[in-house]
Protein backbone atom coordinates (compact mmCIF):
# COMPACT_ATOMS: atom_id res chain seq x y z
CA UNK A 1 0.00 0.00 0.00
CA UNK A 2 1.41 3.37 -0.95
CA UNK A 3 2.33 5.80 2.29
CA UNK A 4 -0.81 8.15 3.17
CA UNK A 5 -0.26 11.41 2.57
CA UNK A 6 -0.99 12.77 5.95
CA UNK A 7 0.11 10.89 9.00
CA UNK A 8 -0.39 11.82 13.00
CA UNK A 9 1.37 9.32 14.98
CA UNK A 10 1.14 8.96 18.53
CA UNK A 11 0.59 13.35 18.75
CA UNK A 12 0.48 14.65 21.94
CA UNK A 13 0.03 18.46 22.47
CA UNK A 14 -0.87 20.06 26.10
CA UNK A 15 -1.42 23.89 26.83
CA UNK A 16 0.01 25.43 29.84
CA UNK A 17 -1.89 25.33 32.74
CA UNK A 18 -1.59 26.10 36.70
CA UNK A 19 0.70 24.22 38.29
CA UNK A 20 1.85 22.54 35.14
CA UNK A 21 0.18 21.60 31.79
CA UNK A 22 -2.58 19.89 30.53
CA UNK A 23 -2.41 17.43 27.85
CA UNK A 24 -5.49 18.17 25.29
CA UNK A 25 -4.59 15.52 22.57
CA UNK A 26 -3.27 12.18 23.79
CA UNK A 27 -1.53 9.36 21.93
CA UNK A 28 -3.75 10.29 18.68
CA UNK A 29 -3.03 8.31 15.42
CA UNK A 30 -4.44 8.64 11.90
CA UNK A 31 -3.92 7.97 8.37
CA UNK A 32 -5.15 10.60 5.78
CA UNK A 33 -4.74 8.45 2.06
CA UNK A 34 -4.60 11.06 -0.81
CA UNK A 35 -7.60 12.35 -2.21
CA UNK A 36 -9.40 11.00 0.79
CA UNK A 37 -11.90 13.44 3.48
CA UNK A 38 -11.06 12.69 7.00
CA UNK A 39 -12.74 14.34 10.10
CA UNK A 40 -12.49 14.21 13.60
CA UNK A 41 -16.28 14.61 15.48
CA UNK A 42 -16.31 15.09 18.91
CA UNK A 43 -17.77 17.33 21.68
CA UNK A 44 -16.75 20.73 22.30
CA UNK A 45 -13.53 20.62 24.35
CA UNK A 46 -12.32 17.21 23.35
CA UNK A 47 -9.40 18.22 21.23
CA UNK A 48 -10.47 18.60 17.78
CA UNK A 49 -9.39 22.30 16.79
CA UNK A 50 -6.04 21.28 18.72
CA UNK A 51 -5.46 18.37 16.29
CA UNK A 52 -5.74 21.07 13.39
CA UNK A 53 -3.91 23.53 14.70
CA UNK A 54 -0.76 21.49 15.37
CA UNK A 55 -0.62 19.59 11.98
CA UNK A 56 -1.23 23.33 10.39
CA UNK A 57 1.93 24.25 12.48
CA UNK A 58 0.34 26.92 15.67
CA UNK A 59 1.20 24.30 18.26
CA UNK A 60 3.88 22.36 19.29
CA UNK A 61 3.72 19.01 19.93
CA UNK A 62 5.11 17.15 22.89
CA UNK A 63 5.45 13.93 21.25
CA UNK A 64 4.75 11.85 18.41
CA UNK A 65 5.29 12.90 14.60
CA UNK A 66 3.40 15.19 11.96
CA UNK A 67 4.19 13.72 8.89
CA UNK A 68 2.88 15.30 4.98
CA UNK A 69 3.82 13.39 2.01
CA UNK A 70 6.61 12.03 3.34
CA UNK A 71 8.05 14.91 5.04
CA UNK A 72 8.28 15.36 8.80
CA UNK A 73 6.52 18.36 9.77
CA UNK A 74 6.45 18.13 13.56
CA UNK A 75 8.01 16.41 16.34
CA UNK A 76 8.79 17.10 20.09
CA UNK A 77 11.93 18.98 19.25
CA UNK A 78 11.80 20.34 15.72
CA UNK A 79 9.14 22.04 13.83
CA UNK A 80 8.56 23.53 9.98
CA UNK A 81 6.70 26.86 10.45
CA UNK A 82 3.18 27.22 8.94
CA UNK A 83 4.15 29.14 5.99
CA UNK A 84 6.76 26.61 4.88
CA UNK A 85 3.79 23.71 5.11
CA UNK A 86 1.74 24.83 1.85
CA UNK A 87 -1.32 23.19 4.06
CA UNK A 88 -4.87 25.19 3.07
CA UNK A 89 -7.09 26.34 5.83
CA UNK A 90 -10.71 27.25 6.51
CA UNK A 91 -12.00 28.30 9.59
CA UNK A 92 -15.41 28.81 11.00
CA UNK A 93 -15.55 32.31 10.92
CA UNK A 94 -14.26 32.33 7.58
CA UNK A 95 -12.05 35.57 8.05
CA UNK A 96 -12.50 37.21 4.69
CA UNK A 97 -10.60 40.70 4.23
CA UNK A 98 -13.07 43.25 4.31
CA UNK A 99 -11.51 45.76 1.96
CA UNK A 100 -10.88 43.17 -0.54
CA UNK A 101 -13.34 42.41 -2.92
CA UNK A 102 -13.86 38.62 -3.84
CA UNK A 103 -10.86 38.90 -6.21
CA UNK A 104 -8.74 40.14 -4.06
CA UNK A 105 -9.61 37.50 -1.43
CA UNK A 106 -9.09 34.59 -3.36
CA UNK A 107 -6.00 35.67 -5.21
CA UNK A 108 -5.03 36.61 -1.81
CA UNK A 109 -2.58 32.84 -1.40
CA UNK A 110 -1.34 33.57 -5.21
CA UNK A 111 1.54 35.76 -4.87
CA UNK A 112 4.09 34.93 -7.17
CA UNK A 113 2.07 34.15 -10.30
CA UNK A 114 1.90 36.31 -13.27
CA UNK A 115 -1.48 38.56 -13.09
CA UNK A 116 -2.56 36.78 -16.42
CA UNK A 117 -2.12 33.60 -14.54
CA UNK A 118 -3.47 34.69 -10.99
CA UNK A 119 -6.93 35.99 -13.03
CA UNK A 120 -7.19 32.50 -14.55
CA UNK A 121 -6.89 30.72 -11.35
CA UNK A 122 -9.26 33.06 -9.56
CA UNK A 123 -11.94 32.71 -12.51
CA UNK A 124 -11.49 28.56 -11.95
CA UNK A 125 -12.17 28.48 -8.17
CA UNK A 126 -14.68 30.80 -8.22
CA UNK A 127 -16.86 29.17 -11.14
CA UNK A 128 -16.13 26.04 -9.04
CA UNK A 129 -17.55 27.19 -5.89
CA UNK A 130 -20.87 28.77 -8.39
CA UNK A 131 -19.47 32.61 -7.65
CA UNK A 132 -18.06 33.23 -10.99
CA UNK A 133 -20.20 36.31 -11.59
CA UNK A 134 -19.56 37.70 -8.39
CA UNK A 135 -15.84 38.43 -8.19
CA UNK A 136 -16.07 42.18 -7.87
CA UNK A 137 -18.46 41.97 -4.87
CA UNK A 138 -17.12 42.79 -1.39
CA UNK A 139 -17.54 40.76 1.34
CA UNK A 140 -20.26 42.29 3.36
CA UNK A 141 -22.57 42.36 -0.09
CA UNK A 142 -22.68 38.46 0.21
CA UNK A 143 -24.67 36.23 2.38
CA UNK A 144 -22.97 33.77 4.84
CA UNK A 145 -23.16 30.95 2.80
CA UNK A 146 -21.54 32.88 -0.06
CA UNK A 147 -18.88 34.56 2.03
CA UNK A 148 -18.19 30.74 3.19
CA UNK A 149 -18.00 30.05 -0.44
CA UNK A 150 -15.47 32.79 -1.36
CA UNK A 151 -13.45 31.20 1.54
CA UNK A 152 -13.53 27.72 0.16
CA UNK A 153 -12.33 29.44 -3.02
CA UNK A 154 -9.83 31.27 -1.33
CA UNK A 155 -7.89 28.07 0.48
CA UNK A 156 -8.47 26.24 -2.80
CA UNK A 157 -7.27 28.28 -5.18
CA UNK A 158 -3.36 27.65 -4.10
CA UNK A 159 -4.25 23.88 -4.99
CA UNK A 160 -2.67 22.65 -1.30
CA UNK A 161 -1.86 18.63 -0.76
CA UNK A 162 -3.89 18.74 2.32
CA UNK A 163 -7.04 21.31 3.55
CA UNK A 164 -7.83 21.75 6.61
CA UNK A 165 -11.66 23.11 7.89
CA UNK A 166 -12.89 23.53 11.32
CA UNK A 167 -15.95 23.63 11.55
CA UNK A 168 -16.77 25.49 8.43
CA UNK A 169 -20.44 25.73 8.33
CA UNK A 170 -21.31 26.44 11.99
CA UNK A 171 -22.05 30.23 11.00
CA UNK A 172 -24.35 28.97 9.02
CA UNK A 173 -28.55 28.02 8.99
CA UNK A 174 -29.23 24.27 9.02
CA UNK A 175 -30.47 24.69 5.52
CA UNK A 176 -27.09 26.36 3.92
CA UNK A 177 -25.30 24.04 5.59
CA UNK A 178 -26.90 20.77 4.17
CA UNK A 179 -26.52 22.27 0.90
CA UNK A 180 -22.59 23.31 1.47
CA UNK A 181 -22.00 20.05 3.02
CA UNK A 182 -23.34 18.31 0.06
CA UNK A 183 -21.39 20.79 -1.98
CA UNK A 184 -17.81 20.85 -0.57
CA UNK A 185 -17.81 17.03 -0.97
CA UNK A 186 -18.72 17.51 -4.67
CA UNK A 187 -15.85 20.31 -5.04
CA UNK A 188 -13.10 18.38 -3.12
CA UNK A 189 -13.73 15.12 -4.91
CA UNK A 190 -13.72 17.38 -8.15
CA UNK A 191 -10.23 18.99 -7.13
CA UNK A 192 -8.90 15.76 -5.77
CA UNK A 193 -8.17 17.52 -2.75
CA UNK A 194 -6.70 15.44 0.94
CA UNK A 195 -9.10 17.00 3.82
CA UNK A 196 -9.44 16.78 7.50
CA UNK A 197 -12.40 18.45 8.62
CA UNK A 198 -13.32 19.00 11.72
CA UNK A 199 -16.87 19.18 13.30
CA UNK A 200 -19.07 18.69 16.82
CA UNK A 201 -22.18 17.81 14.15
CA UNK A 202 -22.74 14.20 13.36
CA UNK A 203 -24.77 14.93 10.28
CA UNK A 204 -22.00 16.94 8.74
CA UNK A 205 -19.57 14.28 9.16
CA UNK A 206 -21.79 11.98 7.20
CA UNK A 207 -22.42 14.22 4.35
CA UNK A 208 -19.25 14.87 3.58
CA UNK A 209 -16.12 12.61 5.03
CA UNK A 210 -14.93 8.50 3.66
CA UNK A 211 -13.49 8.29 7.02
CA UNK A 212 -14.54 9.80 10.56
CA UNK A 213 -12.50 9.57 13.73
CA UNK A 214 -14.94 9.58 16.89
CA UNK A 215 -12.76 11.32 19.23
CA UNK A 216 -13.23 11.93 22.96
CA UNK A 217 -10.82 13.64 26.04
CA UNK A 218 -7.82 13.50 23.27
CA UNK A 219 -8.23 10.52 21.60
CA UNK A 220 -9.48 8.96 18.58
CA UNK A 221 -11.99 5.86 20.08
CA UNK A 222 -12.93 4.69 16.30
CA UNK A 223 -11.68 5.67 12.91
CA UNK A 224 -14.07 4.02 10.52
CA UNK A 225 -16.50 5.09 7.08
CA UNK A 226 -20.03 6.10 8.77
CA UNK A 227 -21.41 2.72 8.40
CA UNK A 228 -18.97 1.03 10.33
CA UNK A 229 -19.14 3.56 13.04
CA UNK A 230 -23.15 3.20 12.81
CA UNK A 231 -23.25 -0.80 12.61
CA UNK A 232 -19.92 -1.64 14.50
CA UNK A 233 -19.00 0.57 17.27
CA UNK A 234 -16.07 -0.40 18.72
CA UNK A 235 -16.81 0.89 22.26
CA UNK A 236 -20.26 2.14 24.01
CA UNK A 237 -18.52 5.88 24.04
CA UNK A 238 -18.77 5.16 20.31
CA UNK A 239 -22.19 3.43 20.31
CA UNK A 240 -23.97 6.35 22.47
CA UNK A 241 -22.36 8.91 20.17
CA UNK A 242 -23.45 7.78 16.73
CA UNK A 243 -26.81 7.90 15.66
CA UNK A 244 -29.94 7.24 17.59
CA UNK A 245 -29.72 4.40 20.67
CA UNK A 246 -29.12 3.45 24.20
CA UNK A 247 -26.20 1.98 25.36
CA UNK A 248 -28.12 -0.64 28.54
CA UNK A 249 -27.17 -3.31 30.78
CA UNK A 250 -27.44 -6.73 28.53
CA UNK A 251 -30.16 -7.86 31.44
CA UNK A 252 -32.06 -4.90 31.41
CA UNK A 253 -33.29 -6.06 28.03
CA UNK A 254 -33.41 -10.01 29.10
CA UNK A 255 -30.22 -11.01 27.26
CA UNK A 256 -27.78 -13.48 29.85
CA UNK A 257 -24.09 -13.04 29.93
CA UNK A 258 -23.59 -9.83 31.16
CA UNK A 259 -21.67 -6.27 29.86
CA UNK A 260 -23.79 -3.69 28.31
CA UNK A 261 -25.87 -3.57 24.80
CA UNK A 262 -26.93 -0.97 22.36
CA UNK A 263 -30.47 -1.27 21.39
CA UNK A 264 -31.31 1.56 18.23
CA UNK A 265 -35.14 2.68 18.80
CA UNK A 266 -35.97 0.29 16.01
CA UNK A 267 -34.63 -2.84 17.99
CA UNK A 268 -38.02 -2.99 20.42
CA UNK A 269 -40.83 -3.97 18.91
CA UNK A 270 -44.60 -3.08 20.98
CA UNK A 271 -45.88 -7.15 21.03
CA UNK A 272 -48.41 -7.90 23.52
CA UNK A 273 -46.46 -11.73 23.73
CA UNK A 274 -42.98 -9.83 24.88
CA UNK A 275 -41.18 -10.39 27.79
CA UNK A 276 -39.85 -7.22 28.10
CA UNK A 277 -42.22 -4.69 30.27
CA UNK A 278 -41.81 -0.18 29.95
CA UNK A 279 -44.00 2.42 31.23
CA UNK A 280 -44.04 5.00 28.17
CA UNK A 281 -43.08 8.16 29.95
CA UNK A 282 -43.89 10.66 26.26
CA UNK A 283 -44.91 10.04 23.02
CA UNK A 284 -43.58 12.56 20.49
CA UNK A 285 -44.38 12.99 16.63
CA UNK A 286 -41.38 13.29 14.83
CA UNK A 287 -42.35 12.89 11.24
CA UNK A 288 -43.10 10.49 9.47
CA UNK A 289 -43.71 8.52 12.75
CA UNK A 290 -43.52 8.36 16.43
CA UNK A 291 -41.29 7.53 18.91
CA UNK A 292 -41.91 7.13 22.56
CA UNK A 293 -39.21 7.61 25.53
CA UNK A 294 -40.08 3.99 27.78
CA UNK A 295 -38.80 3.81 31.17
CA UNK A 296 -37.83 -0.07 31.95
CA UNK A 297 -38.32 -2.10 34.59
CA UNK A 298 -34.90 -1.50 36.46
CA UNK A 299 -35.32 2.37 35.39
CA UNK A 300 -33.32 2.47 32.45
CA UNK A 301 -34.85 5.31 29.74
CA UNK A 302 -34.72 4.02 25.89
CA UNK A 303 -36.08 5.08 23.00
CA UNK A 304 -38.57 3.19 20.81
CA UNK A 305 -39.60 4.04 17.37
CA UNK A 306 -43.55 3.05 17.49
CA UNK A 307 -45.22 1.46 14.22
CA UNK A 308 -48.30 3.18 12.69
CA UNK A 309 -50.91 0.84 15.07
CA UNK A 310 -49.18 1.06 18.44
CA UNK A 311 -51.82 2.31 20.97
CA UNK A 312 -48.60 4.07 23.29
CA UNK A 313 -49.69 6.92 25.58
CA UNK A 314 -47.62 8.71 28.24
CA UNK A 315 -48.64 6.58 31.52
CA UNK A 316 -49.48 3.56 30.39
CA UNK A 317 -47.82 0.48 30.55
CA UNK A 318 -46.25 -1.16 27.45
CA UNK A 319 -44.87 -4.78 26.31
CA UNK A 320 -41.78 -5.05 23.96
CA UNK A 321 -39.92 -7.91 22.44
CA UNK A 322 -35.99 -7.39 21.41
CA UNK A 323 -34.92 -8.12 17.92
CA UNK A 324 -31.80 -9.37 18.67
CA UNK A 325 -30.55 -9.26 15.19
CA UNK A 326 -27.74 -6.62 14.07
CA UNK A 327 -27.89 -5.99 18.35
CA UNK A 328 -24.04 -4.23 19.62
CA UNK A 329 -23.35 -6.31 22.80
CA UNK A 330 -19.75 -4.77 24.91
CA UNK A 331 -18.79 -7.53 27.38
N1 LIG B 1 -4.56 28.21 23.76
C1 LIG B 1 -5.06 27.44 24.73
N2 LIG B 1 -4.57 27.48 25.98
C2 LIG B 1 -5.06 26.69 26.96
N3 LIG B 1 -6.05 25.79 26.79
C3 LIG B 1 -6.59 25.69 25.54
C4 LIG B 1 -6.12 26.51 24.46
N4 LIG B 1 -6.84 26.18 23.35
C5 LIG B 1 -7.71 25.22 23.73
N5 LIG B 1 -7.56 24.92 25.04
C6 LIG B 1 -8.31 23.90 25.80
O1 LIG B 1 -8.02 22.64 25.23
C7 LIG B 1 -9.19 21.82 25.17
C8 LIG B 1 -9.42 21.37 23.74
O2 LIG B 1 -9.77 22.50 22.96
P1 LIG B 1 -10.09 22.40 21.39
O3 LIG B 1 -10.43 23.77 20.93
O4 LIG B 1 -9.02 21.67 20.72
O5 LIG B 1 -11.40 21.48 21.43
P2 LIG B 1 -12.52 21.27 20.33
O6 LIG B 1 -12.87 19.83 20.40
O7 LIG B 1 -12.08 21.81 19.03
O8 LIG B 1 -13.70 22.11 20.91
P3 LIG B 1 -14.67 23.18 20.19
O9 LIG B 1 -15.55 22.38 19.29
O10 LIG B 1 -15.40 23.79 21.34
O11 LIG B 1 -13.78 24.15 19.47
C9 LIG B 1 -10.32 22.66 25.73
O12 LIG B 1 -10.53 22.29 27.07
C10 LIG B 1 -9.81 24.07 25.65
O13 LIG B 1 -10.33 24.85 26.68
Amino acid sequence: MSAPLLALEDLRVAYPAAGGERVVVDGLSLALERGAIGCLLGASGCGKTTVLRAIAGFEPVRAGRVVLVGRELSRADAMVPPEQRAIGMMFQDYALFPHLDVAGNVGFGLAGRSRAQRRARIDEVLALVGLGDRAGAYPHELSGGQQQRVALARALAPSPPLLLLDEPFSNLDIDTREHLAAELRTILRQTGTTALLVTHDQAEAFAIADAIGVMDRGRILQWADAQTLYARPADPFVAGFIGRGSVLAAGAVGLAGGGTVLVRPDRLVPDPAGAIHAEVMEVTFRGPGRVALLRLAGGERVEVDLPADAAAQAGTRLALRLVETGLVLFR
